[in-house]
């Protein structure tokens, strides 16, 4: 268990229910990127906190209320499901700690991760409410998307949650599908033979984006940036020698990357201290195995464009903004150098007009 917190707001990480701080406002499900339909998930459990935002849609509990305040919590599977089915460690959009941090800014209290094992994925819809819901988490609301399934072999539904934990009187939210509707038409019905279903907000839609370059999109689906966080480690040294250093991040070992190449991001850099306010900065990044000068692993770097001081051993947040090309072999360092000098002249120039 671990207790993450900046600022004076934390979020308990409960390692299994017995560790969970009771009694709890439940939003369900995996939560990978923790996108817009996540966020509207979650939703309805922060407003049960304290009793005094409201009830549900804006109804407040009578006063002489029996009920006792939540904590507003995200009860999500760890390691993620796909691991244990298939043995491969899956990537993610937030990792982790990434995860907690996204949670928190929404205002959670809690994160209970539920090992998903054997003996979970073995239990009934009856028995996980019953067992995991009702008497561990001692649950006074539930909220969960649409599409949300549970229990054994994911044979328990939404509808079916609903209808379990009426037993027990606890509320259930069922969350709709939320869509991109940037993609949409007027009607909401289709764009070049596409049905709503192909727009719906999804962590494998997000993938599926970021893949393709596609990072404004993904900024959309996500309400936020898509970011890379780690700390600045030592590479070989060649950046300063061809006038531009850059700073190599090690990530989260299941961080999942988007497309390789070349993009204009925004850079955070995390202070050591709470008391010194993180400092920002506009950046060209670049994903891929370098190979003008024959590198042959992945790796991640920023160019920072106006910047000049060490930067080994700090921590970065780096927003992706827009995807300018695909990594190329050059044919020397002296045409891998002008082309990263037309980088930061295109991505200063879209870094100025994107907000
Ligand atoms: C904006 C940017 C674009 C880059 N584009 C390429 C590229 O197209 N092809 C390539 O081989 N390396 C590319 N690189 C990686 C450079 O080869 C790398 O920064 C250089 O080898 C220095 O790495 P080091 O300081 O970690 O040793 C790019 C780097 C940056 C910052
Ligand atoms: N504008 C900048 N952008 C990125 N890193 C910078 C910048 N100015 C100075 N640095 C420092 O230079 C280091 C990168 O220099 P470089 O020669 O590319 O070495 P390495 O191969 O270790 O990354 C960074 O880790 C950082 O400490």
């Amino acid at each position: 268990m671990l207790n993450l917190s900046q600022n004076g707001c934390s979020v308990w990480v409960a390692s299994s229910t017995k560790l969970a701080l009771t009694p709890t406002a439940v939003a369900l499900g995996k939560f990978d990127g923790v996108h817009l339909g996540h966020q509207k998930v979650i939703q309805p459990v922060l407003q049960s906190v304290g009793n005094e935002e409201g009830w549900g849609d804006g109804e407040k509990l009578p006063e002489n209320s029996p009920q006792k305040p939540t904590y507003s919590t995200v009860v999500t599977f760890h390691p993620h499901p796909h691991e244990f089915f298939t043995g491969q460690p899956r990537a993610l959009l937030t990792p982790l700690d990434e995860k907690v941090q996204q949670l928190r800014s929404l205002g959670v209290e809690q994160l209970v991760l539920l090992p998903f094992d054997k003996e979970l994925s073995a239990l009934s819809p009856e028995e996980f409410v019953e067992r995991i819901l009702v008497q561990q988490l001692q649950c006074q609301r539930i909220s969960v998307g649409q599409d949300f399934c549970f229990g054994q072999k994911r044979t328990g539904t939404a509808q079916d949650l609903q209808i379990l934990a009426a037993k027990y009187k606890i509320p259930v939210t069922i969350v709709p599908i939320q869509t991109d509707t940037n993609d949409l038409p007027a009607n909401g019905k289709s764009v070049n033979n596409t049905s709503s279903e192909d727009h719906r907000i999804s962590t494998s839609l997000i993938r599926q984006t970021l893949q393709e370059g596609d990072i404004q999109r993904a900024t959309r689906l996500l309400g936020r940036p898509y970011t890379l966080t780690g700390l600045v480690i030592p590479g070989q040294h060649l950046g300063k020698t061809i006038g531009f250093p850059t700073a190599n991040l090690q990530l989260p070992k299941d961080k999942f990357l988007p497309r390789q190449g070349v993009y204009a991001v925004r850079v955070i850099i995390l202070s050591e201290t709470s008391d010194t306010p993180p400092t920002q900065n506009l950046g060209v990044m670049n994903i891929g195995n370098r190979p003008t000068v024959n590198g042959t692993d992945s790796s991640v770097e920023v160019h920072l464009l106006n910047w000049s001081a060490d930067l080994y051993g700090k921590n970065l947040v780096v927003q992706l903004v827009k995807f300018l090309r695909p990594e190329q072999k050059f044919p020397s360092l002296e045409a891998l150098k002008s082309q990263i000098q037309l980088d930061c002249t295109v991505a200063r120039e879209i870094l100025s007009t994107e907000c």
